[in-house]
């Protein structure tokens, strides 16, 4: 589960985040969307324990990640927006010393098989990382999630430069980690992997969220609308 309960923080005079509080249950993908400034890379950083809030609190599968920053650290896997891991190492090798890294010493059919769901192709698994595409070592950032059996991720703009079908493919594997019980969060500004993935959304502006829902209320049309009527501030004509 991830939480954040009354939330805020001010960098300088202005407030990024303003009293923000939603829950991610385990089952669930919450999509945060927002214009560019709106908070969401501020939540992800305060679930990271990048940044300390001014006030409230935030939650990462039942742990304060501000009172035990170490132990909520464990309990999640983050997917940057560019997944840089170490270019010279295969994937094999990358995956076994970064969870060597979080003390867990992986057995190599352990690691194999969470390549093989994260649906890396098997013949790049010894091929360098900086052999690989976008798209390749976003999967192999997937293959830890699944490897130490997280049940929090956090994702930045997962889908934001691969092509459509990289894109279905990396909607169909969260879809699976979401069913075998994983909270989901993911920051994003595509409304197709939103509407896609989500089971819920949340719009924010300056700080806030203006509005939560299930997504399943909503067509792909009418979540463009709704989310250029609430960032627009003013009631859109209705196309289609
Ligand atoms: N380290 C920082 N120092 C000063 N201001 C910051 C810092 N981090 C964020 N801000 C400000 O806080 C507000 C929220 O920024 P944030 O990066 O969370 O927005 P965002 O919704 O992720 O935007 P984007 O879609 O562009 O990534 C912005 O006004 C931003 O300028």
């Amino acid at each position: 589960m991830i939480e954040l309960r009354h939330v805020s923080k001010a960098f300088g005079g202005h407030l990024a985040l303003d009293n923000l509080s939603f829950k991610v249950q385990a089952g669930e993908v919450m999509c945060l969307l927002g214009a560019n400034g709106a908070g969401k890379s501020t939540t992800l950083n305060i679930l990271l324990d990048f940044i300390t809030p001014d006030s409230g609190e935030a939650w990462v599968d039942g742990v304060n990640v501000q009172l035990e920053p170490h132990k909520s650290k464990q309990r999640l896997v983050y997917l940057p927006e560019n997944v840089n891991l170490y270019q010279e190492f295969n994937a094999i090798d990358n995956l076994s010393y970064l969870a060597r890294l979080c003390n867990h010493v992986p057995e190599l059919n352990d690691i194999r098989r969470a390549l093989q769901k994260a649906g890396l192709q098997e013949d790049a698994w010894l091929q360098p990382l900086a052999s690989y595409s976008k798209g390749m070592r976003q999967k192999v950032g997937i293959a830890f999630a699944i490897l130490r059996r997280s049940q929090v991720l956090l994702l930045d703009e997962p889908t934001s430069g691969l092509d459509h079908s990289a894109t279905r493919e990396f909607i169909k594997i969260i879809e699976q980690l979401a069913k075998q019980g994983a909270a989901i969060l993911m920051v994003t500004h595509d409304l197709y992997c939103a509407h896609t993935l989500a089971t819920h959304i949340g719009i924010m502006k300056r700080g806030r969220l203006l509005d939560v829902f299930a997504n399943q209320q909503h067509s792909l049309d009418s979540l463009e609308y709704l989310y250029h009527q609430h960032i627009s501030g003013i009631t859109l004509e209705k196309t289609a």
